[in-house]
């Protein structure tokens, strides 16, 4: 176990590179299981959760070449079905939510699959319906084996089919599409989630040789098709990392330049911090953000106090929802913070109130910011980060408080943030990693 000190501060400034995106790595990295030929991702980020899913990959003979840190050659050419039902899989699969997407894949090739309890962020229930039971229209058999805690999955023949989702699952969509590119005959999935980790999924496949149409809308159409072969992906970067150091920049009072952002594939994000008052300066893909002594939350029209609330894509990700949470802490004015999708991830705020932010939790959904305006800087105190959002919340908050604060269980963190610790000691922050 780790734990970083931070001495909070410190203005962040410089330049800074996000990483290749975490979701959507788990999703890229599922699909190479999709065909024999070699696979070849660039800007893979170098964080735990992906690097899980890789040695998983690997458990089942997946050949994985590293060319540099952050390339690597994928071929499943003998792959080993037994793997997946075995006691290491289990117990590595659950550690992670992406591993839940080897499932879709592997029934596309193999007819069959295993899906252990997925592990990932606690942060309220995180149910699995839509995943089995597009499966299950596409003709898999699914059985719940309360001994092993495993879904077994077999469908010795996929066919297309229409389906409407109960909920536009990422995950489940990811899933869902990987079972349906070699089905035969032609699937349309409507309700699709339809965030840039699943646009990125679906171009990979065209290119290895599928035929789906609709991408980017909540209606995908697919082809089945019965053959597809390698190709090369690039990662996006990580639009939660980007809008974790624009609310960094702000807390801080800081000047940080986030360099090849992929503007385009931000959506909404950008307009939600501008909402909240922060000044984004765009030049080329470059976001800079300047350093401002108050930024002030705007009101609605009618004079109204915001709300910041998550929406399955366009709408704002609940990824980033924490983290606007904390960056209103210093902001003028106040912000309604409405989490509907998850019920356990907004109870972190508690540590922020002991560092002296204004902020009631009406309830495990809703939490009111009463920005303190910089006229009162949070205390350094010893915590432990829940989740990996609400940790790097807090890494924020320690960042920009007053003396020393220690962040426990940074394994959260490092789920999602690579080397996070040396780049933003770059950027100049006080920020130690130490065991315990
Ligand atoms: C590995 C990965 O990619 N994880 C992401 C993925 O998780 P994941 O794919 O597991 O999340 P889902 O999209 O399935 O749903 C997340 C939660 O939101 C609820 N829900 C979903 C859609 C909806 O319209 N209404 C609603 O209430 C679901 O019931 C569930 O409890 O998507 C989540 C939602 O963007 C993100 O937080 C996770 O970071
Ligand atoms: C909730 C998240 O991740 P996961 O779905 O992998 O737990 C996240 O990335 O914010």
């Amino acid at each position: 176990m780790h734990s970083f000190e931070v001495r909070g501060g410190k203005k962040l400034q410089g330049e800074i590179i996000p990483q290749g995106a975490k979701n959507e790595a788990l999703q890229i990295l599922s699909a190479v299981l999709l065909t024999p030929e070699k696979v070849t991702i660039t800007n893979i980020p170098d964080i735990l959760d992906v690097n899980l899913l890789i040695e998983l990959l690997q458990e089942m003979n997946v050949k994985v070449e590293r060319t540099s840190r952050d390339t690597a050659i994928f071929q499943a050419d003998n792959v080993n079905i037994d793997y997946l039902h075995s006691d290491d899989y289990k117990k590595k699969s659950g550690r992670l939510r992406g591993s839940v997407m080897l499932a879709g894949p592997m029934l596309s090739r193999y007819r069959k699959a295993f899906i252990p309890k997925p592990g990932g962020d606690k942060i309220g229930r995180r149910r699995l319906d839509t995943h089995i039971i597009g499966f299950e229209k596409l003709g898999a058999n699914f059985d719940y084996n309360n001994e092993d805690g495993f879904f077994h999955l077999s469908a010795p023949h996929l066919h297309g089919t229409n389906m409407l989702l109960d909920e536009p699952s990422v995950t489940g969509t990811a899933n869902i599409v990987m079972a349906a590119v070699m089905a035969s005959g032609t699937t349309t999935i409507y309700n699709a989630a339809c965030e840039p980790y699943l646009q990125q999924l679906c171009k990979m496949l065209n290119r290895m040789g599928a035929k789906i149409s609709g991408i980017g809308s909540n209606l995908l159409t697919i082809e089945g098709v019965t053959y597809l072969g390698g190709t090369e992906h690039r990662m996006l970067p990580d639009m939660i990392e980007i809008g974790s150091f624009i609310g960094m920049a702000a807390m801080t009072h800081g000047d940080i330049t986030i360099k090849n952002a992929s503007i385009d594939n931000l959506g909404i994000i950008p307009e939600k911090f501008r909402q909240l008052g922060i000044q984004l300066e765009f030049t080329g893909d470059d976001i800079h953000i300047p350093s401002q002594d108050i930024y002030e939350v705007q009101r609605y029209l009618d004079g109204g106090v915001l709300t910041i609330y998550d929406h399955p894509w366009p709408g704002f990700t609940p990824d980033l929802l924490s983290i606007v949470l904390v960056t209103a802490i210093q902001a003028r004015g106040s912000v309604l913070i409405h989490q509907k999708m998850f019920e356990s991830r907004l109870f972190f705020v508690d540590k922020l109130i002991d560092m002296g932010a204004q902020i009631i939790l009406c309830d495990p959904h809703r939490a009111v910011v009463i920005g303190l305006e910089r006229e009162q800087k949070l205390r350094g105190i010893t915590m432990s980060s829940p989740d990996i959002r609400a940790g790097v919340s807090l890494l924020i908050a320690a960042l920009s408080a007053e003396g020393k604060s220690v962040i426990q269980n940074i394994e959260q963190i490092d789920r999602g943030y690579q080397y996070i610790d040396d780049r933003l000691r770059k950027l100049g922050a006080d920020i130690k990693r130490v065991e315990g």
